[in-house]
């Protein structure tokens, strides 16, 4: 079921037209990645979809009703969170659950519950001044679904955190996934490529793709052979000029080559060798990732 719906979202920001024109659509129960470069407009969008910042010209619709109007069913965690760092774990959620106008017998239950969730059962009663990075981001986490929203929007959640961080929150993420549909920018591929089923990239304020993870690899994924030799110009210039390379990236003694079918893409590859006597010493056929799809067209576009 449609959860939510952005027609034509445009922002500027005096002249500069920041996000121009876009289109997003999420279901209920998606796990969404945001991801861009640094500057695509992931942080605008989400300020939009959440109703801190006015879009210049566009609809936001949360059920099909307006997202001002919504704003009780999302939750918001963003990409760099303030605490008051003399309050309690607990004493937080306790002023956030306020805020949110939840019962005070409900709280009472809930609130354990969610510490538990996030992994802070025994630092609930410390202030949040002592808490890590990776803690005071899972508490992030912990006030921004207390009223149990049904949507979960966040700005970057990991990209602060060490690899251990980062573990612990994709663990959580995982679990929260389940009840509630996710939506989050990054720059870390791996973690979306890890969690989400849907992908959508941003590049200057234009989405290049909005698409589940399936058939964004389905569409996009190429064939990569690797192939370990010393340099050879001849193979070299052989090989770049095949119309059935996409592709070519060469780093020292190892050459990447994305091709547009594997079997013909492989006898081809082979025969350059045997002409060139190439002295191989590995020839490889791996998949793209989405780290690979994603700088390839973030490139192109
Ligand atoms: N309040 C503002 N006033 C003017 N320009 C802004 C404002 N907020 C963002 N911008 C500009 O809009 C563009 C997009 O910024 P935004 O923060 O949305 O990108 P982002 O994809 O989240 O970047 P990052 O990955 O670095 O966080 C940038 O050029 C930025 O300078």
């Amino acid at each position: 079921m449609n959860l939510l719906e952005a027609k034509k979202l445009q922002k500027k920001y005096g002249e500069q037209n920041v996000i121009q024109g876009i289109d997003l659509q999420i279901n209920e129960g998606e796990c969404t990645a945001l991801l861009g470069p640094n500057g695509a407009g992931k942080t605008t969008i989400i300020k939009m979809l959440i109703g801190i910042v006015q879009p210049t010209s566009g609809e936001i619709l949360l059920q099909g009703k307006s997202n001002q109007e919504m704003k009780h069913i999302v939750g918001y965690l963003p990409q760099h969170p303030t605490f008051y760092s003399w309050m309690t774990g607990k004493e937080l959620l306790a002023f956030m659950g306020g805020l949110s106008e939840i019962p005070k017998p409900t709280l009472a239950k809930r609130i354990p519950e969610l510490l538990e969730l996030v992994g802070l059962s025994k630092d609930g009663h410390k202030p949040i001044g002592t808490y890590s990075g990776g803690m005071k981001q899972r508490l992030g986490i912990a006030q921004a679904i207390i009223h149990e929203p049904k949507f979960l929007i966040m700005d970057e959640p990991v990209s602060a955190l060490d690899p251990q961080g980062r573990r612990d929150m994709l663990e959580l993420l995982k679990v929260i996934k389940e009840k509630t549909t996710i939506l989050f920018s990054t720059h870390i591929l791996y973690d979306a490529e890890e969690l989400c089923n849907k992908i959508c990239i941003l590049h200057q304020g234009k989405l290049l793709v909005s698409d589940s993870m399936d058939q964004l690899m389905i569409k996009h994924q190429q064939p990569v052979f690797i192939i370990k030799a010393p340099q050879n110009k001849e193979w070299l210039n052989i090989v770049s000029s095949g119309e059935l390379v996409q592709e070519i990236e060469q780093a020292g003694n190892m050459t990447k080559v994305h091709v547009k079918d594997i079997d013909r893409g492989r006898e081809w590859l082979l025969e350059t060798i045997r002409q060139t006597n190439l002295p191989v010493q590995k020839f490889e056929l791996v998949q793209e990732n989405l780290e690979d799809i994603f700088l390839r067209m973030v490139k192109q576009a």
